[in-house]
């Protein structure tokens, strides 16, 4: 079967796909970038005109290559030739919510080609993927009754409810035939109402929370944790593909978020306790970078204590995964642990941490700054 290799909107290459898929392996980015530098076939539209349709993302980071640092340049999509007749149309898709994973995922997606409307509550946030080619959706209504499938992805269940079910939400404008993939992390409680009011509609209802932060985003390379309407799984499957590099299916709705809840609960649960560790091991005149690098090469290895523990040394703590969002995702684990009679004390002791964190003022920051709360208890 051949393939076509696209990056920035243009044909790159063709090739038989298992070459292709070998080619753009994570270890072998500077062929990719040699290939984006030489040559370029055929514009987007034309191969949408002709039916070509994306089959699968490989999310090719240059980082270390040499290659450019923008995030078009980053990546290469890997396209299939459609059948001859190219009659499969591909869905228009709405994205709700442009926050730090919104708006990454949105543009993944207008990155592939899709035709897509994005809507946030602060418009301005619209503006950037407006210019990258997106429509503006003038409200979660008429983006979800401009779209065959929307994706919504919002801070918190009021975020959700509101963006779903308000006055201007997004069931107003579904109906039959349509499908609505929220992708935020919320509780199984929020995504039932939110499946119920969706269906009530005609239209299909998927939650897909994501597993992975910023980064992954950015790359391409989410775990989707999805439930509910199986028709619509496998209708937003190509869309996953495009933002994630796996996902799972879990049955009915409040599966999905059961399971980012668990993830979620024990991430933050890791990250205090990582902590606790680099903050003992200081005061008793360990070098930290020295702990990141023990720990690193041990069982208790972790790409997060990695990837984070170099710049909590340092005290920066850019965010990715803001730390109200880790907050609210160990109260809703802990609230579903207390609902089916699960004792989680450990989690129930580091939502407390974290909560008083938030109340500290560190709740825009990384979830990593969970630190500096500790650094103050010590000190208190
Ligand atoms: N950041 C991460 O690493 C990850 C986050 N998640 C989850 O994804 C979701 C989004 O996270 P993230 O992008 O980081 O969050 P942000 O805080 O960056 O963005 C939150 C988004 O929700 C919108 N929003 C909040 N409340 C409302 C409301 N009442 N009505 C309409 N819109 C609202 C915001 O709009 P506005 O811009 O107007 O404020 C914004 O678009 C959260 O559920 C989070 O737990 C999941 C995996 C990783
Ligand atoms: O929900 C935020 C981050 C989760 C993850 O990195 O798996």
């Amino acid at each position: 079967m051949k393939a076509v290799v696209m990056a920035k909107g243009m044909v790159m290459a063709h090739r038989p796909l298992p070459m292709l898929n070998s080619m753009f392996s994570r270890s072998s980015v500077s062929f990719a970038e040699s290939v984006f530098f030489q040559g370029c076939v055929a514009p987007l539209s034309t191969l949408r005109a002709r039916g070509v349709r994306i089959r699968s993302y490989q999310g090719c980071s240059s980082s270390g290559n040499g290659g450019g640092s923008s995030p078009w340049t980053r990546r290469a999509f890997v396209v299939s030739a459609s059948s001859s007749t190219g009659d499969e149309k591909q869905p228009s898709v709405g994205f709700l919510g442009l926050g730090i994973m919104g708006t990454a995922m949105a543009r993944n997606l207008i990155m592939a080609g899709y035709d897509v409307t994005v809507w946030n509550r602060s418009t301005s946030k619209c503006d950037p993927l407006i210019s990258e080619g997106a429509k503006r959706g003038e409200s979660p209504e008429q983006t979800a009754a401009a779209c065959d499938v929307t994706f919504a992805m919002l801070a918190d269940p009021a975020g959700a409810m509101e963006v779903a079910c308000g006055p201007q939400g997004a069931v107003k404008g579904l109906s039959a035939g349509k499908g609505y993939v929220d992708v935020s992390t919320v509780d199984d409680e929020t995504s039932k109402a939110i499946a119920e009011a969706v269906r009530k509609t005609g239209a299909e209802f998927l939650e897909a929370p994501v597993s992975g932060s910023k980064k992954p985003a950015v790359d391409g390379t989410l775990i989707f944790l999805t439930a509910g309407d199986k028709p619509l799984f496998e209708r937003a499957s190509p869309m996953l593909d495009v933002m994630g590099k796996s996902k799972f299916y879990l049955g009915e709705v409040g599966n999905g978020a059961a399971m980012k809840l668990v993830v979620n609960m024990v991430m933050g649960s890791m990250m205090a306790s990582f902590s606790e560790g680099l903050l003992l091991g200081a005061k008793t005149g360990l070098d930290p970078k020295t702990i990141i690098e023990v720990i690193g090469q041990g069982a208790i290895s972790a790409p997060m204590f990695a990837m984070k523990g170099p710049s909590m040394v340092e005290g920066q703590y850019p965010t990715a995964f803001p730390l109200k969002h880790q907050q609210k995702d160990l109260r809703l684990a802990v609230e579903l642990a207390d609902k089916v009679g699960q004792p989680t004390p450990i989690a129930a002791a580091v939502n407390d941490l974290y909560a008083q964190a938030k109340s500290n003022g560190l709740g825009d920051e990384d979830f990593s700054a969970i630190i500096e709360a500790l650094k103050v208890n010590v000190n208190a």
